[in-house]
């Protein structure tokens, strides 16, 4: 049986190192109820519900078109909805008063590609409005130092995305949404963007982080895994393995699906 009411959402476990002091206002940076959206005509999220913890890193998985990317859309205010209701920081999603503290990278590069990376940083530092003072601190974090004066045009597919995410940490955000923030990097590189992102985390910040890579799971503090527009399950990983009785996320999640289609009688 998969979750399905709104007491169920929260991965157990998930809002536990996430769990608001007393006085602070919520534990949920973002709070996903009913969510139904159409595109082009077609259902493509169906029923949705899901919470990203403040302090936590939520890793959001599921197949190519299942609609991870939707979903996101919704959350950061850019995609029309059919019903339901998404809330960031408690307010509802696309609300001005969001900007600026939500950092979204797409999977589309949304820099550019004529300028360099640093003045990439600098415009979108100036949008935020946080000064030149942090330029340098993130590329660096992303791993970019040595070239942040070539022009983005001139970077790999994999630094391009990184300058991307320097762009959205400039503003130091309180939630982050990041579509399939690793793909087309190496493992090292990987390995140090987790370790930005649990930094992050650690430091009180949202993230909700999208991946195709089943092992990315074991990273994360809660998993929201979703097939063809519905929400298959919202657990930890050690839920997951648990639940399946399988050793590697990839295997766990295909258990699941198929432990799912019994259910359905399919
Ligand atoms: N502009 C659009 N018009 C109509 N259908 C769309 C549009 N954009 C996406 N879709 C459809 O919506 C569904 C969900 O797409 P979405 O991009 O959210 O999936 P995803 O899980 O992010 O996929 P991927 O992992 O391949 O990026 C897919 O079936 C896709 O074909």
């Amino acid at each position: 049986m998969m979750n399905s009411s709104s007491d169920d959402i929260l991965p157990t476990g998930v809002p536990r190192r996430a769990e608001p002091s007393a006085g602070s206002c919520g534990g949920a940076a973002i709070r996903v109820a009913g969510l139904d959206v159409s595109r082009g005509g077609t259902p493509v999220l169906r029923d949705v519900s899901m919470t990203v913890p403040r302090g936590a890193v939520v890793g959001l998985l599921g197949p190519s078109g299942c609609g991870k990317t939707t979903l996101m859309r919704a959350i950061v205010g850019v995609q029309a909805i059919a019903s339901g209701s998404v809330t960031v920081l408690d307010r509802p999603a696309g609300d001005r008063g969001l900007r600026g503290r939500i950092g979204y990278v797409t999977q589309r590069l949304s820099v550019y590609p004529d300028l360099s990376v640093r003045d990439n940083v600098s415009y979108f530092a100036a949008l935020s409005g946080v000064g030149s003072g942090r330029v340098d601190l993130v590329i660096d974090q992303v791993g970019l130092g040595e070239l942040s004066r070539r022009r983005v045009g001139a970077l790999s597919g994999g630094e391009a995305n990184r300058a991307s995410l320097a762009c959205a940490l400039v503003g130091d955000p309180e939630v982050l949404v990041l579509d399939e923030p690793t793909v087309g990097l190496d493992p090292m590189t990987r390995e140090d963007l987790w370790e930005r992102f649990r930094a992050l985390s650690d430091a009180g910040r949202a993230l909700l982080i999208s991946s195709h890579v089943m092992d990315e799971a074991l990273r994360c503090d809660g998993l929201v895994l979703m097939r063809r527009g519905r929400v298959l399950a919202a657990l930890t990983p050690g839920e997951l393995l648990a639940r399946t009785g399988e050793e590697t996320p990839d295997r766990a999640f295909l258990t699941l699906i198929r432990s799912g289609q019994e259910g359905e009688g399919r």
